[in-house]
């Protein structure tokens, strides 16, 4: 499966790279720099939206919500048999067809840790789309990371589950570096011990199972200084902040397009 990637932005070049290893791969931006970019990375680039999608065999639409709607005039008539892959947050299948027709669309719902393979991705496939062709994106797109294949009614809300979420946990890894600097560590030094500990507990709940709150209790020991750390989070609301966080970000996805 042939894939030409339209917009080579922070997603584009993510998937470019990883695809790349694995099939022919072609990109066209409207940005003269993100196709030196593109070039600089060593990546196969064109000028022409015409030529990208005749040497395709998916196209990859990976453009801000507010471009869909001239980039998909622009390909209204292109398309013939061909894939349309939309990453495109808040953007359902059934709005792609409106301009386009019952052309075979699939939706995904991508996260920036497709750059170094580790991403998280939900897809939802129109009925045009055969089994050998969703067999084949599946091959192709594992490369990328992690595949789940998800009603599209719970698109927005993976969205903002695992498309935003990098966002949320660099946020929180952030927060606890500068509580290692005001403990009187350097930033760098901080996060490092950060990062390791926040890697070595997925690993832990991934390989020993279980849920986050069984963990929480083995870590805080009674009358110990764990516990006195948990509380201030429980009395400023943690939890509740982070699931309203999630609510308003699944809800905008609902407002995007
Ligand atoms: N960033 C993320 O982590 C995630 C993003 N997404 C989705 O991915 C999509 C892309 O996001 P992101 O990569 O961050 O966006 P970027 O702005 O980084 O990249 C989009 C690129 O597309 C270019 N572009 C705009 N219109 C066209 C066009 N008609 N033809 C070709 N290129 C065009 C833009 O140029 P210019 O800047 O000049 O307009 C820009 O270089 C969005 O729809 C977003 O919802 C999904 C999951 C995660
Ligand atoms: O913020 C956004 O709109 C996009 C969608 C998911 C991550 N980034």
């Amino acid at each position: 499966m042939r894939i030409g990637i339209v917009g080579y932005g922070n997603m584009g070049s993510a998937f470019a790279s990883a695809l790349k290893e694995k099939t022919q791969v072609v990109v066209y931006d409207v940005d003269p720099a993100k196709i030196d970019r593109a070039r600089q990375d060593h990546v196969a680039t064109t000028e022409s939206l015409e030529f990208l999608v005749w040497n395709s065999d998916a196209v990859l639409v990976a453009v801000k919500p507010k471009d869909v709607p001239s980039l998909l005039e622009d390909l209204k008539g292109l398309l013939e048999e061909r894939l349309l892959v939309s990453i495109v947050a808040g953007l359902s299948i059934e709005k792609i067809q409106r301009t386009l027709g019952e052309k075979k669309v699939i939706r995904v719902m991508p996260n920036v840790n497709v750059l170094v393979r580790r991403g998280v991705m939900a897809f939802w496939a129109s009925p045009q789309v055969s089994s050998e062709e969703k067999k084949a994106f599946v091959e192709l797109f594992s490369s990328c990371g992690k595949l789940y294949e998800i009603k599209e009614d719970m698109m927005d809300s993976f969205t903002a589950l695992a498309g935003s979420g990098p966002a949320f946990v660099f946020k929180f890894l952030h927060a606890m570096a500068l509580s290692g600097v005001m403990e009187g560590f350097p930033y760098s030094t901080a996060l490092s011990i950060v990062l390791d500990t926040v890697v070595g507990s997925c690993e832990l709940l991934k390989e020993m199972g279980g849920v986050p709150e069984e963990w929480v209790l083995r870590v805080a020991s009674p009358g110990g200084t764990t516990v006195e750390g948990i509380k201030v989070l429980e009395e400023r609301g943690f939890v509740g902040t982070v699931m309203e966080c999630v609510r308003q970000t699944s809800q905008k996805a609902k407002r995007l397009t």
